[in-house]
């Protein structure tokens, strides 16, 4: 045999001994996952995978090998594992597929699992769908959104967040979580690190995941009123992060940062030429002094706005992202790609919304969420008083309380909320949504403590 095609039968062999090894790993995963469901332990286990990374340091000093390759890989491996662990997580969206189901089947249910307004969109909304056909709104069209929504919306961010936005900054997107893939999936590669403040929303995550990028994971607590520590997030920095993800008014908290704290985060950010995802859809729901991510005008920033919870759109399927030209650019190429553009009549049934006084819709949620809050407070419920959204996140005065294990059965008495470890390692918590009238909030609550004192 030639010595070519030795090495070719050496390198097949390595090759095939590789993906036996990842098998053999990725099962092994499954089973410490299935471990984890059972003790109700959390996926991510950053302290492990720290111990990991400084061991595979030390090995590739030992045997020579390139550092980036090794973290590639192994951002890769980690990422299987935890796709593999994540398969069985429950989120608010599996309890609310659970929960529709149920009514299908003739239940009452009484959603405080979801955050979506029960309220109608604005009267505009009803003329503006009955106008769109004469209007001849049936076409293809722009894949960054139609040119005069793309102006009015540049007006309304000018005005709204007082920074100076033109329509070239703006994209338009079928929902905000729409504009979160986009900008995770085509401003990072694989092998990448996106940082993610926990709790948090599960989509940051999952997007991440999706596409070959490592979550950086930082972990907030109650006691720390659900702020990060500053340190935490200069520390998980390294050549391969791209991207911190910012949610205040946070989802499932309410937090809303110090503003000296998030100018900190800011600047880290600028420092170490990271994007900035942040996800702004609570805007409308800020109880507190609150600063939009725009004001400190960084042109890696990208910021999402949506019509699904300020204008009670969620169906309409309805958001946007401002960003610099460039990063729009790159955005809507994906978009194009994925979609071709956003459909046109629910376009301009959205750019006809702008018009509507939202007031009332803020007003609204937070009388809701003070019911909620008044009678939390008598419960065996611990908490942060949330600045603003549309959620109270609370830890079960309950030793080895089990949220999913509790939502489950809660369930089938005809509430449905959210278990906490769809945000993270919160096993111990539970997301109750204020989104219905209080008279059904008061129910539901009620219905909660009744089922805690029955554990
Ligand atoms: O040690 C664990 O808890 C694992 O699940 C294994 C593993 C890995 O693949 O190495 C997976 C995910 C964790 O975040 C850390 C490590």
């Amino acid at each position: 045999m030639s010595d070519i095609n030795k090495l070719r039968d050496r390198i097949d062999k390595i090759t095939f001994d590789i993906l036996k090894l990842l098998k053999e790993r990725n099962d092994t995963a499954k089973e410490i996952g299935n471990l984890k469901n059972n003790l109700g332990i959390g996926i991510t286990n950053e302290e492990r995978e720290n111990q990991l990374r400084v061991n595979v340091l030390t090995l590739c000093k030992e045997i020579r090998l390139d550092e980036k390759t090794a973290m590639t890989m192994l951002n890769f491996l980690l990422n299987e594992s935890v796709k593999i662990q994540s398969e069985s997580k429950q989120t608010h969206l599996s309890v609310f597929l659970k929960a529709k189901k149920l009514e299908k089947e003739g239940k009452k249910i009484i959603h405080m699992e979801v955050g979506e307004p029960d309220f109608l969109p604005p009267k505009i909304v009803s003329s503006a769908l009955s106008e769109v056909y004469d209007k001849g709104y049936t076409k293809y069209g722009d894949s960054k959104g139609m040119p005069d929504f793309r102006e009015a919306l540049a007006k309304y961010v000018t005005e709204k967040f007082g920074v100076e936005t033109l329509d070239q900054n703006i994209l338009v997107s079928p929902g905000a979580r729409f504009s979160v893939f986009l900008a995770i999936s085509s401003l990072l590669s694989p092998g990448n690190e996106i940082i993610v403040i926990e709790p948090a929303w599960p989509a940051y995550r999952d997007n991440a995941l999706n596409s070959g990028i490592k979550v950086r994971t930082i972990h907030t607590t109650l006691e720390n009123k659900w702020e990060p520590r500053i340190e935490d997030i200069k520390n998980v920095i390294n050549e391969n992060t791209r991207m911190i993800v910012l949610n205040y008014p946070n989802n499932p908290t309410g937090k809303i940062l110090p503003e000296n704290l998030q100018d900190q985060i800011m600047e880290v950010a600028m420092k170490n030429d990271l994007y900035v995802l942040s996800d702004e859809i609570y805007s409308a729901y800020a109880n507190k002094p609150w600063k939009s991510i725009l004001t400190y005008r960084y042109n890696k920033s990208v910021i999402t706005q949506s019509f699904s919870k300020s204008h009670a759109m969620t169906g309409f399927r309805i958001g946007y992202a401002v960003s610099s030209p460039e990063i729009i650019e790159k955005m809507s190429k994906l978009q194009a790609l994925a979609l071709t553009n956003v459909s046109e009549p629910i376009q301009y049934v959205a750019m006809k919304a702008l018009k509507a006084d939202t007031t009332d819709n803020t007003k609204t949620i937070r009388n809701r969420l003070e019911t909620i809050l008044k009678k939390a407070k008598t419960m065996q419920l611990d908490f942060v008083e949330p600045d603003g959204a549309m959620y109270l996140f609370a830890k079960i005065r309950q030793d080895n309380f089990d949220s999913v294990d509790f939502t489950n059965k809660l369930l089938d008495t005809g509430v449905a909320i959210a278990p906490g470890e769809g945000f993270g390692n919160y096993q111990g918590f539970v997301r109750i949504s204020a989104c219905q009238p209080e008279d059904t909030l008061n129910q539901g609550m009620q219905i909660i403590e009744d089922r805690l004192k029955s554990k």
